[in-house]
């Protein structure tokens, strides 16, 4: 397999009142062919931000992306529209991504106008709905008029109308009525059976991010701190705050139970110009050598890496 996603060195940083947060801080991800690589990590430990440099929609401060080969942001508008067809977003909210003025089938259809592909626009939209599992009929209803589950299938079948290879899941179901999150999850996972599609799937919820991801990627304040064969990391967890965030996981949801790592993610926000470990002011584990040394992210057996000192002696952290 070849890796058709490959990002390095990812720096964005924002100016806030009071000066400059990293909303990304040196993170790298590799997603091979036709994966899912989930993205995990509390509220604001820079996710969304991953995502849309991922896609050229924001410029980092240092780093590159590569996605099948052309180097995102190095390319011309030119260029960036080429590729942009290959990569495209889900976002959590189809109410707000969708606009409202528009039939569905003008949505669906939209992308298709914009990079002016040829053939019959109507008949491709009428498949396209067949393939999220929506009537045909529905192509003259406007959004509105759908329930949350039938706006999250539009938006992906206007995300797949292009037949782009990657797409990029920011909580594609974490806006939806619990019922209908596993049926747009399956249609995903289906879709990424069929097509051969790469995923970046961006989600707090670890029961889903379970049932979909071949791979995880955990995410604090901006950098990568472990990644892993999905199984294996959560059999085994080897960075301490993978360890909290699984053991803070109730089953099978852990939104219900997100506040107290969120507040880490708030508390260590503040922390710029750190020395040591990110996590160590929050680690149980944490020495004088964590306080001191920045830990970096490094192989471990069993295709695993983690960024931390402990990595391969770290027992399970106390819940
Ligand atoms: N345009 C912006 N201007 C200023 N700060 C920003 C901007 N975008 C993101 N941030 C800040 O960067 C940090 C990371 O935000 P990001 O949305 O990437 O996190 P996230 O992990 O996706 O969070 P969530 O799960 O809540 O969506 C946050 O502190 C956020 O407030």
């Amino acid at each position: 397999m070849s890796e058709l996603v490959v990002a390095e060195g990812l720096v964005k940083r924002y100016a806030v009142r009071g000066g400059t947060v990293a909303a990304v801080d040196g993170a790298g991800l590799r997603i091979e062919q036709g994966t899912a690589l989930a993205l995990v990590g509390e509220s604001g430990c820079g996710k969304s931000t991953t995502g849309r440099l991922l896609l050229g929609l924001e410029r980092p401060d240092e780093g590159t992306v590569e996605v099948g080969g052309e180097s995102v942001h190095a390319l011309g508008k030119r260029g960036l529209r080429a590729l942009r067809r290959r990569m495209q977003p889900v976002f959590q909210d189809p109410y707000d991504s969708l606009n409202g003025r528009m039939t569905v089938g003008q949505i669906i259809a939209e992308p298709l106008r914009v990079h002016r592909v040829e053939g019959d626009a109507k008949a491709k939209v009428r498949e396209l709905l067949k393939t999220v599992t929506l009537s045909p009929d529905l192509a003259g209803r406007y959004p509105h008029e759908l329930s949350g589950g039938q706006r999250q299938r539009v938006a992906i079948a206007r995300a797949i109308a292009l037949e782009p290879e990657f797409l990029v899941c920011d909580e594609p179901v974490s806006a939806l009525d619990v019922s209908v999150q596993a049926q747009v999850v399956n249609l995903l996972r289906r879709l990424q059976d069929e097509r051969g599609l790469t995923y970046l799937f961006i989600s707090h919820d670890l029961a889903l991010v379970r049932h979909l991801a071949h791979r995880v990627a955990v995410m604090y304040l901006g950098r990568i701190v472990e990644e892993g064969d999905t199984a294996e990391l959560f059999a085994d967890p080897r960075h301490p705050y993978t360890q909290l965030l699984l053991a803070a996981a109730p089953r099978p949801r852990v939104r219900e139970n997100r506040a107290p790592l969120q507040r880490l993610g708030e508390a260590g926000g503040a922390l710029a110009e750190r020395t040591g470990c990110a996590f160590a002011p929050r680690c149980p584990l944490a020495t004088d050598r964590c306080r001191t040394e920045d830990p970096k992210l490094r192989p471990l057996p069993g295709g695993r890496s983690a960024a931390c000192h402990y990595a391969e002696t770290a027992e399970a952290v106390p819940a």
